[in-house]
């Protein structure tokens, strides 16, 4: 197999476990059908035994003419020789949880909402964890990557921690008061970069090909900011350093030359994989099956992991041409919304450092920010449009295997992502930026009844229109609020609205918190992609903690949908 121009980059092997469980993931299909089936069960499943006597246990299984084991057979085993997906994480209570922390949400004066956000509160409960004692003694059983102090998880089929969903829950954290908790999560996270040399994507061995958008910086400076606490400060430092190397070498790195000919450094999101995501196997291959050849489908399966890495998995925003799903080319895309995170990570580690003294890595870090604020305006800034726009490499390159900007390769579309540099204070404290963009995400079509939309495009894919995200609401509406402008503030206090009521009614409606809503509609909830939608859900109940203490909600407004 010569796939030497399409299946570029390193792959990081995954575990012999794993490879045998996505065998059981394909064997379920066969046997039980599509009904309800969950590619990602039967990965987080583990073993009772050592996997050889597993195996062979397995192999052992009859098969009808078709190949697929009698679903008989299928149960007994899974029964005998699997624990069940939930086993490796048990209930914890958080040491700070208390039912009503003292001065919660102060400016909330509404007592409806008052009540549901105590509710929302206590949601921490259901979502927190510790690593259980039979993993720690037997970690060869196990997908989990043990980690030593409690998790919140994200939330129903999501079983583990996952990289950014964790600021948002840490931004919800702080709001409940549950300081330790936050630090916990953290100190976990800093122990993934001291193993793996970055933030996996969710702790599991099978999401250990690739990162998700890198917030660890940001997480530590939300914390510091509530605690004080310099010797976290302290301990994280060096992890943040190793973060920051991974994301600006290597195939995350691209240099690209501006039209005046300057040269640029960005990051692109690339995944060290390149075959079927295994807590997705059976899916992916299946929609690989349409391509021709081994090579096309091993660029294709690194696409799909490249996009789980930006966390819009999946999404218009990374097709070539959509909707058709195998036209994924994430790796060939500078993202907007990735190097503003990249620009943030500059800029908070230098604010780190400087906690700490060390000013060697304050200058490293305030020059590398200058660079790429500069970059950011000259790649990503359409001034037209008053949008940051994702950036498709081309064809053209200089002598030095460096690309050429060249403004056609803008991608024109209007994604909730082109507005995230506007959380950054180098671009919101610029009046005339921001007067821009707040028109242009006005007129954009993103801004609907409930929210902002991800994208314009009905594809089917969750990141599409017509959902909205939680994270994104957030990023958006405090880049709105810190600006001076009386216009980006009306606008984000509007957001925060449309954004709690949604959120507020489809509570009342379902008992639930979802880990996206539909914006279309005033108390409904998200849909489309391969799995029912998800509840629980970190990062839903981080942001509306963060964003009813930040802007509270007045007694006399209604907070049932209009
Ligand atoms: O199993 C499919 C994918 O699931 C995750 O992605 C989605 O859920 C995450 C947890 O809430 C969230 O961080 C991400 O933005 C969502 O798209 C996972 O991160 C993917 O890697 C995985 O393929």
């Amino acid at each position: 197999e010569t796939c030497t121009s399409t299946n570029k980059g390193p792959v990081i092997p995954t575990t012999p476990l794993v490879i045998f469980l996505e065998k059981v993931q394909e064997a379920a299909l066969q046997s039980y059908g599509y009904k309800g089936f969950d590619a990602k069960l039967y990965v987080d499943m583990s073993l009772k035994q050592n996997l050889s006597a597993t195996v062979e246990a397995f192999n052992k299984l009859p098969r009808t003419v078709n190949g697929s084991i009698p679903t008989h057979d299928l149960d007994v085993f899974i029964g005998k020789y699997l624990n069940g997906a939930d086993e490796d994480l048990v209930y914890v209570e958080p040491v700070d949880f208390v039912a009503e922390p003292e001065v919660f949400l102060p400016k909330v004066k509404n007592s409806e909402v008052r009540a549901w956000a105590l509710e929302v509160h206590s949601l921490w409960k259901n979502l927190s964890r510790k690593v259980s004692d039979h993993v720690l003694e037997n970690p060869e059983l196990y997908t989990l990557i043990p980690l030593k102090n409690p998790v919140i998880i994200a939330g129903s089929r999501y079983r583990e921690v996952y990289y950014w969903d964790s600021y948002w829950i840490i931004r919800g954290l702080l709001a409940s008061k549950m300081y330790e908790t936050a630090k916990g999560i953290v100190s976990n996270l800093v122990s993934l970069i001291d193993q793996f040399g970055y933030v996996l994507n969710g702790a599991r061995a099978y999401y250990s090909n690739r990162s998700q958008p890198p917030l660890l910086a940001a997480m530590i400076v939300e914390i510091y900011n509530r605690t004080g606490d310099l010797d976290l400060v302290r301990r994280s430092l060096p992890a943040l350093l190793k973060e920051y190397h991974f994301w600006n070498s290597g195939i995350h790195k691209v240099t690209i030359q501006d039209a005046q000919g300057s040269n640029h450094s960005l990051s692109r999101y690339y995944a060290m994989w390149n075959e079927p995501r295994p807590e997705s196997s059976t899916i992916d291959s299946k929609t690989a099956s349409k391509l021709p050849n081994i090579c096309e489908k091993r660029q294709f399966y690194r696409e799909l992991a490249s996009a789980a890495e930006s966390g819009w998995d999946f999404s218009s925003r990374w097709m070539r041409n959509e909707p058709d799903l195998t036209t994924t080319s994430t790796t060939s895309i500078l993202p907007v919304d990735l190097n503003a995170f990249l620009l943030k990570m500059e800029l908070d580690v230098a604010f780190l450092a400087n906690l700490v003294g060390d000013t060697s890595i304050v200058a490293r870090f305030t020059e590398a920010s200058q660079n790429r604020q500069r970059a950011i305006n000259c790649i990503f800034w359409n001034a037209e449009m008053g949008q940051w726009l994702d950036y498709w490499l081309g064809n053209s390159y200089t002598s030095e295997d460096i690309y050429k900007w060249e403004d056609i390769h803008q991608n024109k579309k209007s994604f909730a992502s082109n507005f995230v540099p506007l959380w950054i204070e180098l671009f919101n404290s610029d009046d005339i930026t921001t007067r821009k963009v707040v028109q242009s995400l006005e007129n954009s079509g993103l801004l609907q009844p409930a929210g902002i939309a991800g994208t314009l495009s009905n594809t089917g894919q969750q990141w599409d229109f017509p959902n909205g995200w939680p994270p994104v609401q957030h990023m958006i509406i405090e880049g709105l609020a810190r600006s001076g402008l009386e216009e980006a503030r009306a606008l984000a206090n509007d957001i925060v609205i449309r954004w709690i009521r949604t959120n507020y009614v489809a509570y009342k409606k379902t008992g639930a918190m979802y880990e996206k809503y539909d914006v279309t509609k005033c108390g409904a909830y998200g849909d489309g992609g391969v799995y029912a939608a998800q509840t629980g859900f970190g990062w839903a109940n981080g942001v509306v903690l963060a964003l009813l203490e930040e802007f509270g909600w007045p007694e006399d407004l209604k907070i049932d949908c209009y």
